[in-house]
Parts: structure tokens; C-alpha cells; sequence
């Protein structure tokens, strides 16, 4: 069915944000080549736009985006879509309240993946935006949806919005694609504190009422929440 003008005009907005986003991948230095992705849902429709398989950052634009359905199938666009738009498009499928997904294989959450370690609730900007340990998800092979099913059973059991895939790297979500790249650069930078403080020691938990006091003032009264 063709897509209404206002559709069209969504997903054209949408285009533009998630290639601009890409460039946050690069920005915070969280991906080395092409190893790494950012997709958007299409608020209210089966669709939704996600970065082209393989081709370089410097070659995003609104134009290079790809639009596909949620089961990764093909609906606009001259590439061919990320190689992990199925485990993106289960996401969409199954968790209604996110509009964004990231992929990246950033180093020090990486290397956490690798060992099949999850990040402890060690400091306060691991209790702000991850409200607890950042989880270990099953180790899964790309091209189906098991690494979908991977990232949305081990998100359903956590509030954090970030996934390490065991041997492979982390997954993140949010409520919309900036939110997704934000919970990206975010776990990335708590990786490498906790993995620099465990070279020097055994660093503290938090307790948890202190962690659940921490993540509500940061979801829902950090920043301008207010009208001025
Ligand atoms: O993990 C993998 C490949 O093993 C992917 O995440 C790529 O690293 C990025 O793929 P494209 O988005 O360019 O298809």
C-alpha cells in the first residue's frame, strides 16, 4: 500500500535523524569501519529506516538511508539493508516502547561481551541510565532473529537499555533513536571506568535502594523536564 504524504514525510525526517546519528557513532569513537548501526521506528506504521549494509559513514545521508517493514523486508531504498535488520526488526515487533536500536561493537563493552560479564551497578551513571547492572545477553548468529530474541528476553528481565550479546557486543534501545545512541555512548564509557577501577581494585556496589533512588531523580527529573 502506498504511504500517505504525512508518512512520507516521517519517514524522510527520520532519514535525516538516523544518518545524522550515525555520525555519533564515530564522534564518540564507538565504531571502527562500518561495525556498527542505528535504526528508527516509523511511529504508528510496520515500517522502519536503518543504516545500508557495509557502506561508509562518510557516505550516510537521507539518501543512503533504507526503509523496510518489521520483519526486514525491503520497502524503499537503492542499498541493502544492515546486515542486523532482523535483529533490529524483532525489537520493534516485540517491545512496543522502543523507537530506536543501536548496534556498535565499542571496545571495552566488547570486551565485557566477550567474557560474558555483566557491567556491575558500581557507579552513579550505571544506576542513572542503566538502573542496575548493564546484562549479558545469549550468544547468538547474526542473520535470523535469535540475536533479536536474545536482546528483547534479557531486556525484558532488566530496566537497563543496554545489552551485552555474549562474544559479540552490545545492543541498546530507547524510546527513540537519539535515546538508543545515547544508552550506546553510555555504556561504552562505564565499561572502560569499571574495567580501569577493577586494574586498581575491587570497586563497591551500590546498595539497591540507593541504585532505584538514583535512576527515578535521573529519568525523571534530570534535565529540563520543567516549562520555564
Ligand atoms: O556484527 C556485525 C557483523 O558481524 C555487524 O554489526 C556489522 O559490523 C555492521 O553491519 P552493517 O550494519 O554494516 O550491515
Amino acid at each position: 500500500m502506498p504511504m500517505s504524504t504525512a508518512v512520507l514525510d516521517t519517514v524522510a525526517d527520520l532519514c535525516r535523524t538516523v544518518a545524522a546519528l550515525h555520525g555519533e557513532l564515530t564522534r564518540n569513537e564507538l565504531v571502527i569501519w562500518t561495525a556498527g548501526n542505528v535504526s528508527a521506528r516509523v511511529p504508528g506504521e510496520d515500517l522502519m529506516v536503518i543504516k545500508p549494509s557495509g557502506v561508509s559513514y562518510d557516505q550516510l545521508t537521507e539518501d543512503t538511508m533504507v526503509v523496510t517493514d518489521l520483519h526486514g523486508e525491503l520497502v524503499h531504498g537503492r542499498f541493502a539493508p544492515s546486515s542486523d535488520t532482523a535483529a533490529h526488526a524483532y525489537v520493534y515487533r516485540h517491545m512496543p516502547e522502543v523507537g530506536g536500536v543501536v548496534h556498535t561493537h565499542s571496545t571495552f563493552a566488547t570486551a565485557w561481551a566477550a567474557r560474558g560479564e555483566p557491567i556491575p551497578c558500581v557507579l552513579t551513571m550505571i544506576a542513572d541510565e542503566f538502573g542496575g547492572e548493564v546484562p549479558v545477553g545469549p550468544f547468538a548468529m547474526i542473520g535470523d532473529d535469535s540475536i533479536g530474541r536474545g536482546i528483547v528476553d534479557t531486556l525484558r528481565g532488566s530496566r537497563s537499555p543496554a545489552v551485552l550479546m555474549r562474544n559479540h557486543g552490545p545492543f541498546t534501545v530507547g524510546r527513540d533513536a537519539r535515546s538508543a545512541v545515547k544508552a550506546a555512548v553510555m555504556v561504552e564509557d562505564v565499561a572502560r571506568t569499571v574495567h580501569i577501577a577493577r586494574q586498581l581494585g575491587t570497586p563497591e556496589p551500590l546498595r539497591q535502594e540507593d541504585i532505584d533512588r538514583l535512576h527515578d531523580r535521573y529519568q525523571n527529573v534530570y534535565g529540563q523536564h520543567q516549562e520555564r
